[in-house]
């Protein structure tokens, strides 16, 4: 009855401003998406760290690699990209443009960079299945397979070496920033201590392992990945590649590691392979290391609203980010259904 009664009472007319603004900011999320990745595609955070001090809007657009470039469109575009914080302007006989905090982790020349991982994300094939997302509550399909005529995703990334190259690098310039965590956690924890080798599941080029194995060179590191990832790895004297499905076989070490690896998983399937993992490491002292994300459902860390974004694509795939709960759910029923 209540709630009736609210909905004949009109909104205060600031609630309903606020209300609109929110709703159209929304709308238009896309264009913020979409701008950053026109900002990268043109390298312009790239010419302005190359250049290493603020530049005009032609001096930008005379280093783009398109002959003639459209000034009023790409000066809409630098607009909107002030906007969003993304770059400054310094106020003078002509206005120029620097990199901020944010932009300067778009320049492909910094060791840590976000560029390959937004570039995936934006990729075209990875945002058509945000348009199936029904198509993954209907629940016979994922919207990946739904809006890829079905064909699974690594064999799609396979197939293509453009694409398998921009996947390999998001995921390898996403481990970039959490490798440094990882060793200091195994150094103050004594994680690594006694473990003498160690399986790298799903390990794809091996970043985590070879930061391992440089900081603790008494383990020996074996990153397992499917053929096709194992056999495009160049060589590496540190580290051993070999190819298997998780499913089938994980090979014998004191300890495994899985990275971003989990979440590609339902929770049945992640059983299955928690049971795979057991089989390979000791019985006593043996290790089980999972590095992944923790989703927080009341959104008060900084990263609430990243995470749940990729616990939405993980769920194009049939995986998920899970929240401290759900892991530990998890571990406990794989604890008990062997
Ligand atoms: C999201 S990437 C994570 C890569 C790496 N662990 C990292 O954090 O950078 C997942 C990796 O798991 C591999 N993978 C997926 N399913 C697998 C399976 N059934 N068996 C072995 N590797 C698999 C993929 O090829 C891919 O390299
Ligand atoms: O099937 C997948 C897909 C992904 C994936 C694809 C594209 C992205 O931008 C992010 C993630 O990740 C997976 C994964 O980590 C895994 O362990 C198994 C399967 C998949």
């Amino acid at each position: 009855m209540d709630s009736m009664k609210n909905d004949l009472i009109p909104l205060a007319m600031d609630e309903e401003i606020q209300g609109q603004a929110q709703i159209w900011k929304h709308i238009y999320g896309f264009a913020e998406s979409l701008t950053l990745k026109c900002a990268i595609e043109l390298g312009v955070p790239d010419i302005l760290h190359k250049h290493g001090k603020p530049m005009t809007l032609s001096e930008i657009a005379d280093k783009l690699t398109i002959p003639s470039p459209n000034m009023d469109r790409f000066h809409r575009i630098m607009r909107f990209l002030v906007h969003m914080k993304l770059f400054t302007v310094i106020d003078g006989p002509e206005m120029k443009y620097a990199l901020t905090p944010a932009s300067k982790l778009l320049v492909r020349a910094e060791e840590k960079n976000l560029v390959s991982f937004a570039l995936i994300q934006l990729h075209a094939d990875e945002m058509l299945p945000w348009h199936y997302l029904i198509a993954g509550i209907e629940g016979q399909t994922t919207p990946w397979l739904a809006s890829h005529n079905g064909v699974p995703y690594y064999d799609r990334v396979g197939k293509d070496p453009e694409y398998y190259k921009l996947h390999n690098d998001a995921m390898t310039s996403h481990t970039s920033f959490v490798v440094s965590a990882l060793v200091q956690g195994c150094a103050k924890e004594g994680v690594l201590d006694g473990v003498r080798s160690l399986v790298d599941v799903g390990g794809s080029t091996g970043v985590a392992s070879k930061a391992i194995t440089n900081a603790f060179p008494h383990v020996k590191c074996t990153v397992m990945d499917f053929a096709h990832v194992v056999e495009a790895v160049p060589k590496d004297p540190k580290v051993d590649f070999v190819a298997g499905d998780v499913f089938d076989c994980v090979p014998k070490a004191d300890a495994v590691l899985m990275k971003s690896f989990l979440h590609g998983f339902d929770d049945d399937d992640s059983i299955k392979i928690l049971n795979k993992c057991r089989e390979a490491i000791p019985a006593k002292g043996g290790k089980l290391i999972i590095v992944e994300i923790v989703v927080d459902i009341d959104g008060t860390l900084e990263f609430a609203r990243p995470r749940l974004c990729m616990d939405l694509e993980l769920g194009m795939f049939g995986g998920k980010e899970r929240t401290k709960d759900e892991w530990k759910n998890l571990l406990t029923k794989a604890e008990t259904i062997r």
